[in-house]
């Protein structure tokens, strides 16, 4: 039986986490749950799996939450409450399913507290990806990629020697705009931003993943998670997301891994993994698909995959500042203050504005989030 958390058990990887463990309630039991304030899903969810320990975002609504679960559960909040779901109880692993770098200080408590890691949260790897890779190689844990497409390399690096990888590459579906020329994305809106072509996911990874910043995530992710140079990183986009990335060999032969766009198949692996069994899902049947489709990535197109190599080459700060101006630029999209082309022109401006600081601590790491926060923040149209 494995024991295990979830941070952000009442979002898109969090429910779909729960659904796997409820297909196989013989091999799973949950020890710690996390919301933020969906306070009525996560009950619901309390209720189900009896978890120990829940945490939510504020004082008020542990206070709700407590009146309605089983005596005896121990309701937590804030930060310090995600800190207790992550390294607290006896979980053996923890699924890191919080949106954004307020995912990195729990993600390093349950790394610090000997837990695996069941990595969604990949804006931890941008944020602080040398903090995290050197806290993971000192405590000795195992980190299993959620996110699919390095879900997809993990699997095709299975049993090989990665000396002898020559490139990965990391497919795009394009996004929800994967049709449109830039002049095309002048008064696109929200709504139409949130509509993503294969996958149904949190409104945060759906813009991301519209401007392909969540691509350019995925090559900083990629980068730490199999130490590859960022030159061995290539995107090319594949508007069905079936192959989710491959491998390319020195001697030219390609491993990739294929499925119907279903987050469950990643999550699942990473929760059995080495082990594998059947999944709640349908299977891919490529003879009904008959053609997958191809595109070259254009930089010119999508210039925040630009300016993620470039901050992730840069290193340092930089990613940080690039994650932290992000968050800010999405969640002024979301509310209607900025356009969806002004999200680019705000990570640029924090980019330029910002000094990059070499091999941060994590103390600096923080103030300069807090800086790109309200740089972002500040900047008019
Ligand atoms: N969704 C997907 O298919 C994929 C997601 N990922 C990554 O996984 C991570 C999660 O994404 P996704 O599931 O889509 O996101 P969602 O927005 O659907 O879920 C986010 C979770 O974080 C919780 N949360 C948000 N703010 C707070 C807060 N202040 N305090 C405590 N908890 C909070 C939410 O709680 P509540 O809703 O209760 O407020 C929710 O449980 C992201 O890093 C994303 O990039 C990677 C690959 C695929
Ligand atoms: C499901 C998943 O892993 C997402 O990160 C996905 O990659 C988003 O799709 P695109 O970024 O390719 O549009
Ligand atoms: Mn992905």
């Amino acid at each position: 039986m494995k024991r295990i958390a979830i941070l952000g058990s009442t979002g898109s990887i969090g429910t779909q986490t729960l659904d796997i463990i409820q297909h196989a309630p013989e091999k799973f039991q949950i020890e710690a749950i996390s919301g933020g304030y969906n306070t009525k899903l996560l009950i619901e969810q309390v209720n189900q799996f009896k978890p120990k320990l829940v945490s939510v975002a504020t004082k008020e609504l542990a206070n709700e939450v407590q009146l309605n679960v089983p005596a005896g559960t121990k309701v937590v909040y804030g930060e310090e409450g995600l800190i207790e779901v992550a390294a607290a109880t006896d979980a053996d692993l923890v699924v890191t399913a919080l949106v954004g770098s307020q995912g990195l200080k729990p993600t390093l408590a349950a790394i610090d507290a000997g837990k695996h890691i069941g990595l969604a949260n990949k804006e931890t790897l941008v944020s602080a990806g040398h903090i995290v890779t050197e806290a993971v190689r000192k405590k000795g844990v195992a980190v299993l990629p959620i996110d699919s497409e390095h879900s997809a390399i993990y699997q095709c690096l299975n049993g090989e020697n990665i000396a002898q990888v020559s490139k990965i590459t990391i497919t795009a579906s394009g996004g929800s705009f994967r049709d449109r020329t830039r002049a095309e994305l002048e008064g696109v809106t929200v709504e139409q931003a949130l509509q993503h072509p294969n996958w149904a996911m949190g409104a945060k990874i759906t813009i991301d993943s519209a401007t392909m910043v969540n691509k350019g995530f995925e090559v900083i992710e990629a980068h730490w998670l199999f130490n590859l140079s960022y030159d061995q990183i290539d995107v090319l986009i594949h508007p069905e997301s079936v192959i989710h990335s491959y491998v390319e060999f020195v001697d030219n032969s390609i491993i990739a891994q294929l499925g119907n766009p279903d987050m469950r198949v990643p999550i699942q692996y990473a929760l059995t993994y080495p082990d594998r069994f059947v999944t709640p899902t349908k299977r891919l049947d490529l003879a009904a698909i008959g053609k997958l489709h191809f595109r070259e990535m254009d930089y010119t197109r999508y210039p925040c995959l630009r300016m993620a190599y470039e901050s992730g080459r840069q290193g340092g700060t930089t990613p940080t500042v690039f994650n932290a101006a992000n968050e800010i630029a999405v969640a002024r999209f979301l509310k209607g203050e900025i356009t969806f082309l002004q999200i680019e022109q705000v990570i640029e401006a924090a980019l330029q504005k910002h000094e990059s600081y070499a091999n941060p601590a994590l103390e600096l790491i923080h103030e300069q989030d807090l800086w790109a926060r309200s740089y972002a923040e500040s900047i008019q149209f």
